[in-house]
């Protein structure tokens, strides 16, 4: 089929996103794959797919791809290009909608400067349901049981990184690391991603703090490598940060593609994640 697609991106973590409303989709996971190769298909981080909703009460469906053409729960710099989307191509004529995710409902709101902000929902901090399997190790007490020691086997070595285990709807494994440009993310990062603890692999952040609201942060994502920006990963690195009481909302999150901002009340309040969305071209495909 000829597939027509949009290439977007937020803060550099680039999307193809695809109207599954007007265009009978049904990939395989080689598909998705090819989509998110940057040598024989499209390229980006990840594939977005707008569909009909499910559920009452919902405007849109929301599902999303890895690179790797693994479905996963959530992303949060997609949310943001998924409203700009459906804005553009006409789908809606409200600047505010109710989109179900894997992960439950989001609600991204399209301003009339551009910019979008995305209730993104409360984090999840009980590790079972991050998930991450907390079984046996002794927790720090100043993260309230959700800082967590995880021990890396690098070829004949061990070390022990200090992690907070968020669920954003999808996992995350932050750590607080003293500069991000020298941090070891293509090397500790698949180690972490594929660590036995997390069943469900994991994103590995890594966070300078720079002031109390001014984070830079890294992350290898889950069935992509590094990316230039992640939301979610933003949340979840704010999260960590005010529950490691390091951190006061706002917070301002350099990624090495664009600025995030990211604000959180606290337990049990969602966590509202704003920042850029851009369209790059439109494409067809022969899939
Ligand atoms: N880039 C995203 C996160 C995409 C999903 C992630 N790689 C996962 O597997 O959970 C974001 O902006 O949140």
């Amino acid at each position: 089929m000829k597939l027509k697609f949009t290439k977007m991106h937020g803060a550099g973590n680039d999307f193809v996103v695809i109207d599954g409303i007007n265009q009978h989709i049904d990939f395989t996971p080689a598909q998705w794959q090819l989509l998110g190769d940057r040598r024989f298909g499209v390229g980006a981080d990840q594939i977005l797919l707008v569909e009909k909703p499910t559920q009452p009460g919902c405007d849109f469906r929301y599902r999303i791809f890895n690179a790797d053409g693994g479905e996963v729960e959530q992303c949060g710099n997609g949310s943001r290009a998924f409203v700009k989307f459906v804005a553009e191509k006409g789908l809606t004529d409200q600047r505010s909608i109710t989109v179900e995710t894997k992960a439950g409902i989001i609600a991204p709101r399209l301003e009339l400067d551009g910019s979008i902000t995305v209730n993104m929902g409360a984090p999840v901090l009980e590790p079972a349901r991050v998930p991450f399997d907390a079984e046996g190790l002794q927790g720090e007490a100043q993260a309230q049981d959700t800082l967590w020691p995880l021990l890396l086997e690098l070829g004949g070595a061990r070390e022990t990184v200090l992690i907070s285990a968020v669920s954003m709807g999808n996992p995350h494994a932050v750590q607080i690391v003293d500069d991000v440009e020298t941090a070891p993310v293509e090397l500790t990062g698949p180690l972490i991603e594929h660590h036995v603890r997390f069943p469900n692999r994991v994103n590995a952040g890594f966070m300078q703090v720079l002031d109390r609201q001014h984070v830079k942060l890294r992350v290898f994502e889950r069935g992509v490598g590094e990316t230039l920006a992640c939301g979610t990963g933003a949340c979840a690195a704010a999260v960590a940060g005010i529950r490691r009481g390091v951190l006061d909302s706002p917070v301002r999150v350099d990624a090495r593609g664009g600025q995030l901002s990211i604000s959180w009340a606290g337990e049990g309040e969602p966590v509202l994640l704003t920042g850029p969305a851009v369209t790059v071209f439109e494409g067809e495909i022969e899939i």
